[in-house]
């Protein structure tokens, strides 16, 4: 399988913090949502594939290439968006774009310009003089028309307005169809989630708690409101119960105990993602 991206046992000291390892594998046609709690380290993990932060044990391989090298040709294949951009407070977001766009030999004018149209975007303002959220649109405007293979975006709609977020996950949405791509992406937003992810990393406190495909996951939690509380414990799947309500992640091994047992519930409903993150992150 021709991988993206490889991350191998990657470790990181930072203070008292300790991330990894960390394993993960990007493949061409995916988007991958980490999750975590603040200070989980997702940015952290990001800033090491970056090369922008160097990890005291494992490796990262971009395309079978080491990144921790001399040669970092191959950061014009990837497209970063960090939470911060340091540097660009004295720039407009014209002269940003002229800066940016010859690095990148697939940049994209009219995706730009759309961009641009889309989120009303003020182009003739310093950065450091745009509303948070204009911030923000400006640097998904100067990320995403460089069209590489793999892009890292780190919480990409954490400050922008409600319509701007649905033009975003079309963007992104289109952006993937265009050719052989991936992206990771930081996310605090169900919606994003969503919408975009087919695979959620989910970090606890630096640690490595597991790759989940989101449909699985959204299939595979369910609550249940019983006709009467239950006396009866564990119940296969389940993961929580208050009074005459259980959650499962194992539905057909708590419906088959259920029958075997002649307990009967009045309700079943599949859980949304918000809540499957809460009890993932507890
Ligand atoms: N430059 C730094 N100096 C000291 N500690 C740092 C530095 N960068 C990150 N850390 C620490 O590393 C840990 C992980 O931070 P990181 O920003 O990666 O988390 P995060 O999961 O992205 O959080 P959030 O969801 O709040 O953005 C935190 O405990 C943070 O304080």
């Amino acid at each position: 399988m021709n991988r993206f991206l490889e991350i191998s046992q990657i470790q990181k000291r930072i203070d008292e913090f300790n991330l990894g390892p960390i394993d993960l594998k990007i493949e061409p046609g995916t988007i991958t949502a980490l999750i975590g709690n603040n200070g989980s380290g997702k940015s952290t993990l990001l800033k090491l594939i970056m090369n922008l932060a160097k990890p005291d044990m494992g490796n990262i391989k971009f395309f079978n290439k080491f990144v921790y090298g001399h040669d970092e040709s191959w950061k014009k294949q990837v497209a970063y968006q960090p939470q911060t951009v340091i540097g660009w407070n004295p720039f407009t977001g014209n002269s940003l774009k002229e800066f940016i766009s010859p690095l990148y030999p697939n940049w994209n004018e009219d995706q730009f310009n759309k961009m641009v149209s889309l989120l009303a975007i003020p182009l003739d303002k310093r950065y450091g003089k745009l509303s948070q959220g204009d911030q923000q649109k400006l640097s998904l405007a100067l990320t995403l028309p460089r069209n590489t293979p793999l892009m890292l975006l780190d919480e990409p709609t954490s400050f922008i307005d409600i319509p701007s977020k649905k033009h975003f996950i079309d963007l992104v949405v289109d952006w993937m169809d265009q050719g052989e791509r991936a992206i990771i992406m930081t996310s605090h937003q169900s919606e994003d989630i969503m919408k975009l992810a087919d695979y959620l990393y989910v970090l606890q406190n630096g640690k490595m708690m597991g790759t989940f495909e989101k449909e699985e996951l959204t299939e595979s939690y369910m609550c249940y409101w019983m006709k009467c509380d239950l006396s009866v414990k564990p119940i296969p799947g389940e993961v929580s119960r208050e009074n005459n309500r259980l959650i499962s992640n194992n539905p057909s091994a708590t419906e088959t105990f259920f029958l075997e047992n002649n307990l009967t519930y009045t309700t079943a409903k599949n859980m949304g993602m918000e809540e499957i993150i809460t009890i993932l992150l507890k």
